[in-house]
């Protein structure tokens, strides 16, 4: 009888850190993602969690650690090269071209998303613009391609940041707070196009994000970090269980908005 290779997770971190002086903003973390999950990531202000996303991208190096994705040794890559490997993110605050419009914004991130390129050379082939027009479509863009990027209202503007990380078709995307700062039904609209993002080209999602009710609707599982630490790892619904996580980061209105979506099941 022949047995099932276990398959490798998509991304592995070991015993991760990153020390700014004396504080250790990442502190000697381990988890791993299995490619087509989605693992939901919160924790109160200063948790750590931007700081372990700037790690797994490449905009900062670990003080110690080791991260492999796809295979590969990330650890000491630099972000374009992590980019190029197929492992993309989000930042919190807007990070788009602003004089530029929502298509060319879509195919820049294409043209420079998968290899690397030269701005003299800048020619948007066929592929690009496929890619580009499947990607408007999923946000709901498609109507606004041609608006200036600078001129879309914030809930617009965060879907165009989420079309800019996705549309290199990358292996694994990084979502720093998709929906902060939108009100319930601007956060309503996004996870129309979050219900979908699932099945875009087998992808996998590991998102920060402070809306509960959202993360753990769309999260199959969810690490609660503190002081740079795991507090909590696991299935979505398991977060009101642990006394310390309502202690620390959900407090008893937190805990209530995680048992709603949950009856609920929407995003
Ligand atoms: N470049 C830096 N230099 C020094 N300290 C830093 C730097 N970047 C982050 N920190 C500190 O590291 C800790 C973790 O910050 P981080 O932004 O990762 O937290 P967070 O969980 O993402 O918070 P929030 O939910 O508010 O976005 C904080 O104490 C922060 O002040």
């Amino acid at each position: 009888m022949t047995r099932k290779k276990k398959q490798a997770p998509l991304l592995q971190v070991e015993g991760l850190t990153k020390a700014y002086g004396a504080m250790k903003a990442v502190d000697d973390l381990s988890f791993s993602v299995n490619a087509g999950e989605v693992l939901g990531i919160g924790g109160p202000n200063g948790a750590g969690k931007t700081t372990l996303f700037d790690l797994l991208s490449g905009v900062t190096p670990p003080s110690s650690g080791k991260v492999t994705f796809d295979g590969h040794d990330i650890t000491t890559l630099r972000a374009p090269e992590i980019c190029h490997l197929g492992l993309s993110r989000t930042f919190q605050l807007n990070a788009v071209f602003n004089s530029m419009t929502v298509r060319d914004n879509l195919l820049t991130s294409t043209y420079f998303g998968v290899e690397n390129r030269r701005v003299p050379g800048l020619v948007f082939d066929r592929k690009a613009r496929s890619y580009t027009d499947e990607v408007l479509q999923l946000t709901g863009l498609t109507d606004h391609a041609d608006v200036l990027a600078g001129d879309l209202p914030v809930v617009q503007l965060k879907l165009l940041m989420l079309g800019s990380a996705i549309v290199s078709r990358p292996k694994l995307v990084l979502l720093d707070e998709p929906v902060g700062g939108l009100n319930p039904a601007e956060i309503e609209a996004c996870a129309e196009v979050f219900s979908h993002l699932r099945e875009f080209h087998g992808i996998t999602i590991v998102v920060i994000e402070h809306v509960m009710s959202f993360m753990t609707a769309f999260a199959d599982k969810v690490m609660i970090l503190h002081h740079g630490a795991k507090l909590h790892e696991g299935p979505a619904g398991s977060l009101s269980d642990n006394r310390e996580v309502v202690d620390v980061f959900l407090g008893t209105s937190g805990a209530a908005d995680t048992d709603k979506s949950e009856e609920q099941g929407a995003v």
